[in-house]
């Protein structure tokens, strides 16, 4: 199973970042800005952009931290890392960013190591999500935050209907045309299965959270889940 998820993610890599601002006309960067202002990742820290895909968070937390602090861009798909890298070789001054080919469910990093942690659009797609939620507890310094943004099923029955119409009459025609239709048909029924924000909340209470909210955003058709660790 996650070796179908890596070669969706490796397959869609060259049209990746232009789909996604074409597909949601730019907003995407906003949502991913909110989840990092509510990651608490400040000048100087330590933080961690868990299925970073082709950079986009990381490159923005990136600039958050500042050259004192440090992140880290962890995927498991080696084409969209590869995208990630050329697009910091290409920033001047160099974003101090370390890029790791490494699955989010077993992260090579210690305990208590990171002051602030992102994850866009991951948590739908990684194959065991509370697996996921316990290694970014374990990982975090107490009293860290991590920020989880992803696709949201809205409560409202018209935004929910507006949604799949987007998702399988905009987004998949467009990906077709690029012909990279399964990858995108995809998006809906990882959509349908994916935890809504209250229970969410309680599988992140059940890795050990102490502080859990989430926030729906976009008329509740995204999410961000934001999860702290306790201080002691
Ligand atoms: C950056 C975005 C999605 C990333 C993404 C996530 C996945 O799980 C995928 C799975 C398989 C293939 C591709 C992806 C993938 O690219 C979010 C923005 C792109 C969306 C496709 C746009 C969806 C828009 C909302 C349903 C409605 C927005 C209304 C308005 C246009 C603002
Ligand atoms: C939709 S993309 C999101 C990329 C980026 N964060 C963004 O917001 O544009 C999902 C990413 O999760 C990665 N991914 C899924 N499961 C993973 C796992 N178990 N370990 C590492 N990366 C994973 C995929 O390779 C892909 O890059």
């Amino acid at each position: 199973m996650n070796q179908e998820i890596r070669a969706i993610f490796d397959s869609i890599a060259p049209v990746y970042d232009q789909l996604n601002n074409w597909l949601s006309l730019g907003q995407h960067r906003i949502w991913k800005e909110m989840a990092i202002k509510w990651s608490g990742a400040k000048p100087g820290d330590t933080c961690i952009d868990l299925c970073c895909g082709s950079g986009d968070l990381a490159l923005c937390l990136a600039r958050r931290v500042g050259n004192t602090g440090h992140v880290y861009g962890v995927d498991f798909s080696p084409n969209l890392l590869a995208t990630a890298q050329e697009r910091s070789q290409q920033q001047y001054p160099q974003p101090a960013i370390t890029w790791v080919e490494a699955d989010v469910l077993n992260l090579p990093f210690e305990n208590n190591q990171f002051d602030a942690a992102t994850m866009g659009y991951g948590l739908r797609n990684v194959t065991d999500i509370p697996q996921s939620l316990r290694e970014i507890h374990r990982v975090l310094k107490p009293g860290a935050k991590a920020a989880i943004l992803d696709f949201h099923r809205p409560n409202n029955p018209q935004l929910r209907a507006f949604q799949q119409w987007y998702l399988n009459s905009i987004v998949v025609p467009m990906a077709e045309s690029l012909g990279l239709k399964e990858q995108y048909a995809y998006i809906s029924p990882s959509l349908d299965r994916f935890p809504t924000g209250d229970v969410q909340m309680e599988l992140a209470r059940q890795a050990g959270f102490a502080s859990v909210t989430h926030y729906p955003i976009v008329n509740g058709m995204m999410g961000v889940l934001v999860v702290g660790k306790s201080e002691t």
